[in-house]
């Protein structure tokens, strides 16, 4: 009898375009039916509350937590994560141990009024629900209205066309993988809008020492993927004390090498300081750490106190 491979996922439309891409890449590098897997959508915490910021709710553990406990316990094989929203520290037994190719990391303009942030008009609403992106939205523009955007990226997108807001920005990944490429108004450059540590990239959680399911996920990690998440997820880990920080990270790969860029932000976007460290692509979580170490430097103490 072949055992079926169940993959965790949540409920979302892009969560579970996540899961259906996973299943994939697995079906084709071991030549499997899809008969062979099994789709476990499971709702979270973070999913159901809708009515605060999660920084308020409890942090990124409130979209992994139903989850996790399902790997742990065996109702679930693997757990498909968008990296960006895995807490840094994970439960005793599991690991992130497998990461698909990287999409796009850059975040998307979608601008009702306007195609580009810059060119909205003075005092417009903006809306986004990560503090990262508030932040760099009020340093590009302080004059806007930065208003708190939640949900998935369909209900985000129906609040734009509903009027409460003039545009928002999403990742580019994540209307892609829903084939959403058409609202995008504007591409937002890296050096000037850096993306969330792990932006992008598609996660895959596993129990350690899971032999059978190590060997199945092995076939579609990418590497170069997993040395660019080890370096931006050590930069989050040195710096997300509290998860209220506003935190921006990128490392990029070519061949051995390693390059980074790391930004923290103040909430109201009126104090930044940047990072930019070079290296090897095996010294990756090194360098992530490395970075956070010279960033905090620059920032000085006072500048956590507040918020962090
Ligand atoms: N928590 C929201 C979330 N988590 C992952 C993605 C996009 C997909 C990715 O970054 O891989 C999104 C939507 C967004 O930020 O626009």
């Amino acid at each position: 009898m072949q055992t079926t491979l169940k993959i965790g996922t949540r409920g979302s439309p892009l969560a579970l375009a996540q899961a259906h891409e996973t299943r994939a890449r697995l079906m084709k590098a071991h030549g499997l039916p899809e008969q062979a897997f099994e789709v476990v959508p499971i709702s979270t915490s973070g999913d159901r509350i809708q009515d605060r910021p999660l920084s308020e709710a409890g942090g990124k553990g409130l979209f992994t937590k139903e989850i996790e406990e399902a790997l742990l316990d065996g109702r679930i094989d693997i757990a498909v994560h968008s990296s960006k929203d895995m807490p840094t520290v994970l439960p005793d037994g599991l690991e992130l141990s497998t990461f698909l190719p990287r999409e796009d990391a850059r975040d998307a303009f979608i601008g009702k009024t306007a195609k580009r942030i810059a060119d909205l008009p003075h005092g417009a609403t903006v809306g986004s629900s990560s503090l990262r992106r508030q932040a760099l939205i009020r340093r590009m523009r302080p004059d806007l209205d930065v208003v708190m955007f939640r949900g998935n990226v369909q209900t985000r997108l129906r609040k734009l066309d509903e009027g409460v807001a003039e545009g928002t920005i999403l990742a580019y990944a994540g209307l892609k993988r829903l084939g959403l490429e058409h609202v995008i108004t504007d591409l937002m450059p890296l050096d000037i809008f850096p993306p969330a540590p792990g932006q992008g990239a598609i996660g895959i959680e596993s129990r350690i020492g899971d032999g059978p399911v190590e060997q199945m996920l092995a076939a579609i990690h990418d590497v170069p993927t997993g040395q660019a998440l080890a370096c931006e997820r050590a930069f989050l880990a040195a710096l997300d004390g509290s998860c209220r920080t506003p935190i921006a990270g990128h490392a990029t790969i070519s061949g051995e090498k390693l390059s980074f860029a790391g930004l923290i932000i103040s909430p109201d976007g009126t104090e930044s300081h940047e990072v930019r460290l070079d290296g090897q692509a095996v010294d990756a979580a090194k360098i992530g750490a490395e970075a956070a170490r010279a960033v905090r430097a620059k920032a000085g103490a006072k500048f956590f106190e507040g918020w962090a």
